[in-house]
């Protein structure tokens, strides 16, 4: 029966802090849909901050590995990682022979904590066993210089010295990697079929390690999946910046790519757009026409934490929802991006309490609140304020700030977390009264008990 599944194998190292090797590649192929295939060739104790221990693999183990894969269930596309010494590089080289796949190398030489990966007297057989079986070689800066002997301070420098490799090598093509060269972009460069190509992206803030075992295994994963390889390497470059804005802040020291922020963002999308889209139906068939304000009623509902950055991560009614004759209904879907006020405000709620992504804002008047205080009595809800006269002036001065000020100088002004934040209004400014929950259906229980 013919495999629906693409199968990539990663021949590299292990980390056991899971930020790069064979751990990083895994989860990349996983992110894009491939099913994973490894050969082991090292061992390490690794941390964000140190490799500590390194235990290599006999050469003739790696290469039963890609036999015993490669016979049985087939190989797409595979990649090299960390090969540690000349003896396994030259069983992978011999291995891989046999089988037609496309090969990327990532020519792990030092890893970021400044660990050697690779023997220096193994850097020559890489050259002469290794390159030239390679579809693509993706060097970064350092390993580039290493591999060519030249120094590289410039894109046009990289171009030189992508073109020398690939030429010198017998490799297919060459992409030096440009997030150690100077500027504020990550350009890098792919010399191929005798041409160049530039790829770019904004140097972005986050967490970088196992940031070229993650590139290099996007370009296998896409390439096992039928891309070519310049659009294969588009993808893959989209991929890692995200997961380095999106790395998990976790050790002490170079913090991991975040692999999964790229099925992760687009699954909780949809599934938030679900949950909220059932709730505001729900709102709706419940009528809560006094509940309703002069401004309209938002319902909103966020990514979770770290992927909420801005308004434009949270769902909202677009349009908001308003009184209409004597129905409550909403004026547009449901649509990241779509609030302003209430997302802010259940942005700074994050940051306090960062599973309570939900909120929707009602109608205050003396009476609502009157009942909501003494409900909140009974059911044990606790209910804070602010007060935009005691606004200071550096806040009233900056756009958008007077919402995530009102909800920190209530959520501080209580000693538990707050359920209910109202503010009395200011000139031109409708009083409010927010209602948060974990969720869209932990908020509509609660305003079905004002109800
Ligand atoms: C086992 C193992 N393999 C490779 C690396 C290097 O990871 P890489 O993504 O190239 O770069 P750093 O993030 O480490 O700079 C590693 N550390 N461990
Ligand atoms: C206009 C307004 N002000 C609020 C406040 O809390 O002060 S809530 C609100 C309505 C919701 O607005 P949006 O659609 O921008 O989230």
């Amino acid at each position: 029966m013919k495999r629906l599944v693409k199968t990539a194998l990663t021949i590299a190292g292990s980390d056991s802090g899971g930020g790069a090797g064979i751990e990083a590649d895994l989860k990349t192929f996983t992110a894009f849909g491939v099913h994973g295939l490894v050969a082991i060739t090292s061992v390490t104790a690794q941390n964000t901050q140190a490799v500590t221990a390194i235990h290599d693999i006999p050469p003739e183990v790696v290469a039963e590995q890609i036999r015993a894969v490669a016979e049985d269930i087939g190989v797409d596309a595979a990649k090299t990682g960390m090969l540690s010494n000349a003896e396994i590089i030259k069983a992978v080289a011999k291995t891989v022979k046999n089988y037609d796949f496309p090969l990327v190398v990532d020519p792990v030489m030092i890893a970021k904590s400044g660990a050697p990966l690779l023997r220096e007297d193994a850097v020559d057989a890489l050259i002469k066993y290794i390159l030239p079986l390679a579809t693509l070689v993706t060097p970064n800066r350092f390993e580039a210089e290493k591999l060519s002997g030249m120094k590289i301070r410039s894109v046009e420098d990289a171009k030189i010295v992508a073109k020398k490799i690939a030429e010198e090598t017998g490799a297919e093509a060459v992409i030096v990697k440009g997030g150690h060269i100077e500027g504020e972009e990550a350009v890098d460069v792919l010399y191929h079929n005798g041409t160049f190509r530039e790829y770019r992206a904004p140097k972005v803030e986050g967490c970088t390690h196992g940031t070229g075992c993650s590139f290099s295994a996007a370009i296998t994963a896409n390439l096992a999946k039928g891309l070519g390889l310049e659009e294969a390497i588009e993808v893959a470059k989209k991929f890692i910046t995200l997961g380095i804005a999106m790395g998990h802040r976790i050790g002490h020291g170079h913090c991991p790519v975040n692999q999964s922020a790229w099925i992760e963002i687009p699954a909780e999308k949809w599934r938030i757009y679900e949950e909220l889209t059932n709730a505001v139906r729900e709102f709706e068939s419940i009528n809560p026409v006094r509940l309703i304000p002069e401004v309209g009623t938002n319902f909103v509902y966020s990514l979770p934490l770290p992927y909420a950055r801005s308004t434009k991560d949270v769902a909202g009614v677009k349009g908001r929802i308003v009184k209409y004759g004597n129905s409550v209904k909403a004026v547009g879907p449901v649509e990241f991006g779509a609030s302003d006020h209430l997302a802010r405000a259940v942005l700074t709620y994050m940051r306090f309490y960062p599973e309570y992504r939900s909120a929707i804002n009602i109608r205050y008047s003396r009476e609502i609140i009157e009942e909501i205080i003494e409900i909140a009595q009974e059911r044990g809800f606790k209910v804070s304020f602010y007060d935009r006269r005691e606004e200071p002036e550096e806040i009233k001065a900056k756009e958008g700030a007077t919402i995530p000020w009102g909800i920190e100088t209530a959520i501080k002004r209580i000693k538990e977390r707050p359920d209910i934040i109202y503010h009395l209004g200011d000139v031109g400014k409708e009083p409010m009264i927010l209602v948060f929950g974990r969720n869209p259906r932990e908020v509509l229980e609660k305003i079905k008990m004002l109800i």
